[in-house]
């Protein structure tokens, strides 16, 4: 492993793709907050990072010189279920017109973001970065993994073709503001969040939970996702993708008494067997990301309990 040599300059213009994002909003707080000024963003409306041609029209003019991709096509089990067309065309479209394009109008350093669900099914657990492509891989989620698979593949080839300096960060499943909570698509955290506050709000007494609450999950604040990335972005610079997650894991059924816990909702719980469980586990070995000096700090109550306060402030209002 090579430990970067590279300073990462406070006015270096950094691009983050996907800024309006869990992820992105996360990034761009923490750049802020640790003196980044020159940021360069854009709305999906503003540029379809799925247009290659629009993509490398801005980059020849704005020329940024770091690229964090936190643009992604992204949702959770039901979502990647429904949609594989979308969710690997996209995706395949977005990393691959950016990072090209990063390449070409001399980008120093690009960090891609992957997901663990790039590893196989039936990992060993805690999973190693060696796992990937050891396996079949969970089939609600395997489309999505494919491009992912291919974004890391890409900055690997990019850096041993032309010496270029790509990383890629692998998270766990996230959660924290400006996450979606869209009842069906989103992830298991906002969408239950969401269902026990309107069943709080409108005194139901049941809410539904899908599949059968054994499978294992961890989760991390996108507080400490976007502290690794900076770290990741100022530290590293390797072949190798990095995994990053919490290292603590819970049933979804722990995890859902625990959202009716922090929301307060008093009624009862109903498991919908007729929905996907996915992967029966997915912890991942961060043991890479310790060994370079990084450790996540947001327990997941304290991230559970801001995340919902942020919740009925900010995302009612929408
Ligand atoms: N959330 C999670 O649990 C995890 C996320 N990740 C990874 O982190 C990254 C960010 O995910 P997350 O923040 O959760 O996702 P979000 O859906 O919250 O944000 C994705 C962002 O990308 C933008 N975007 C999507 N398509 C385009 C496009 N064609 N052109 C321009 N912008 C686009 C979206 O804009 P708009 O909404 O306007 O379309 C949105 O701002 C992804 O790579 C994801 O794979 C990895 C592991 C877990
Ligand atoms: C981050 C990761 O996210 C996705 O994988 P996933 O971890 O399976 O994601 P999930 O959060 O949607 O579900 C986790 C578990 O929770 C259960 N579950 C209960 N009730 C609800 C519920 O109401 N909604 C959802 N979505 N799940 C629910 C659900 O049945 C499953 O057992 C990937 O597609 C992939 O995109 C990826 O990388």
């Amino acid at each position: 492993m090579t430990v970067t040599d590279a300073v990462v300059e406070k006015s270096g213009k950094i691009f983050v793709a996907g800024h309006r994002g869990l992820v992105g909003s996360a990034v761009v707080r923490r750049l802020r907050s640790l003196g980044y000024t020159n940021l360069i963003l854009r709305s999906h409306s503003e540029l379809d990072l799925t247009n290659q041609s629009a993509v490398k029209t801005f980059f020849s003019i704005e020329k940024p010189q770091y690229v964090i991709i936190a643009a992604a096509k992204v949702g959770g089990i039901h979502a990647n279920n429904t949609y594989p067309a979308d969710f690997i065309t996209i995706n395949l479209q977005i990393q691959t017109n950016v990072i090209d394009s990063a390449y070409r109008y001399a980008v120093k350093k690009l960090l891609f973001l992957g997901s663990s669900c790039i590893y196989p099914k039936h990992a060993p657990q805690p999973i190693p970065e060696s796992a990937l492509l050891t396996g079949p891989l969970e089939p609600t989620n395997e489309w999505y993994a494919i491009a992912k698979i291919a974004g890391i593949k890409m900055c690997q080839a990019y850096r041993i073709q032309y010496k270029w300096d790509a990383i890629s960060a692998m998270p766990t499943n996230l959660y924290g503001p400006n996450d979606n909570f869209h009842p069906e698509n989103s992830h298991v955290l906002p969408a239950l969040m969401r269902r026990f506050h309107e069943a709080k709000v409108s005194g139901a007494k049941e809410v539904v939970v899908w599949g059968s609450g054994s499978p294992l999950r961890e989760f991390l604040h996108v507080d400490d996702l976007a502290d690794a990335v900076v770290f990741l972005l100022e530290n590293y610079s390797d072949l190798g993708h990095v995994n990053v997650g919490s290292g603590k894991e819970v049933s979804i059924k722990e995890l859902a008494e625990l959202v009716k816990e922090v929301v307060g909702f008093e009624g009862e719980l109903v498991w919908d067997s007729s929905k996907p469980d996915g992967t029966p586990r997915k912890l991942m070995d961060s043991s890479t990301l310790a060994n370079l000096g990084w450790e996540p700090k947001i327990s997941l109550r304290d991230g559970l309990v801001g995340t919902y306060e942020w919740y009925v402030t900010k995302q009612q209002d929408k």
